[in-house]
């Protein structure tokens, strides 16, 4: 459970640099001169690609240093390793613009954990392909819904509006929640490392479209979901989540299909929190998850 404090402020900061000693003792260092507290440090050396990740969590007293000195601080220690860094205050929610085609039990999961206090986003958006009685008997709780219908003559036409809600929504992180439309490469590009797509198969099996149908054909023990950062590859951008579920000869596609909408649920309510939370870090077409 999240403590809060009303005298302290929670920061997360994450980074990576190249590997060399002395990184944690001198990041450490400089954060308690900061006068910060460390609460949480998560660490990863990758000997494959010679680079250093680290997660920490720090609390400062409300009434020292702003966020924008901090960082001004941790600007100068950054340059020194050559980081890629970034520092949040923890009680800023995420402003999530939440993507949505024909089935929505992903959707409504999410929502879900969000209403009851579960899953710390600010959702600033429900965005469909399809019109909003598709969803009739849902309660959206007052979240702004965009119907962009799309064909393929009016693609670009309809990611370009795409692309304005996500920025007149100050949104930071799109989810496609079965969304299912492939996203063109300049949107892909737009939205690198901050769109996370739930593909229903344990990936890199059963890529594209019905992957359900794909593994039913082959006579699979075992189905499972992916939540992955959307790149301009289908269904090839860094895993961030994965779970599976056996299932036997005995089912058939429509098994399949219900007995994989719980695993595409937890899967990508496991992979929002953790970007959320700044657990996920990308390393290359790879991610690093610091997982609680
Ligand atoms: N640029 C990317 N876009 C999307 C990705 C991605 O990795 N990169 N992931 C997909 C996910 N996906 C399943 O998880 C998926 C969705 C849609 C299709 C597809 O063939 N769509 C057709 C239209 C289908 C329809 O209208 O019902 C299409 O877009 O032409 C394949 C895989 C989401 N986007």
């Amino acid at each position: 459970m999240i403590r809060q404090s009303s005298s302290l402020t929670t920061y997360i900061v994450t980074f990576s640099c190249p590997n060399r000693p002395g990184i944690v003792a001198a990041v450490s260092q400089r954060l308690f001169e900061l006068g910060a507290n460390i609460t949480e440090a998560q660490q990863f050396d990758d000997m494959a690609s010679t680079q250093f990740f680290m997660r920490i969590v720090f609390e400062l007293p409300k009434d020292g240093l702003s966020e924008d000195a901090l960082k001004t601080e941790f600007a100068g220690l950054a340059n020194t390793f050559s980081m890629n860094w970034s520092i949040s205050d923890r009680s800023k929610r995420l402003k999530v613009l939440l993507f949505v085609s024909r089935f929505d039990h992903c959707l409504v999961d999410l929502l879900y954990r969000w209403r009851i206090g579960e899953l710390q986003i600010d959702p600033v958006g429900i965005v469909s392909n399809h019109p909003r009685e598709t969803y009739a008997d849902l309660d959206f709780h007052g979240i702004p819904f965009h119907h962009l219908p799309i064909t393929k003559e009016t693609k670009a036409d309809q990611e370009e509006r795409i692309w304005t809600v996500f920025q007149e929504s100050g949104a930071e992180l799109a989810v496609l929640a079965r969304y299912m439309q492939i996203l063109s490469n300049e949107m892909a590009t737009r939205l690198s490392g901050r769109c996370i797509n739930i593909h229903h198969s344990f990936l890199p099996g059963f890529k594209g479209a019905r992957p359900y149908h794909q593994a039913f054909s082959r006579g699979v023990k075992l189905i499972g979901a992916t939540a992955h950062y959307v790149t301009s590859d289908l269904d090839e951008g860094p895993i961030i989540e994965q779970d599976v579920e056996r299932i036997s000869h005995a089912d058939d596609p429509d098994d399949l299909i219900r007995k994989g909408r719980d695993i595409e649920r937890r899967v990508l309510a496991r992979a929002v929190r953790y970007h959320v939370e700044r657990r996920a870090i990308l390393n290359g077409n790879k991610t690093i998850v610091f997982t609680p």
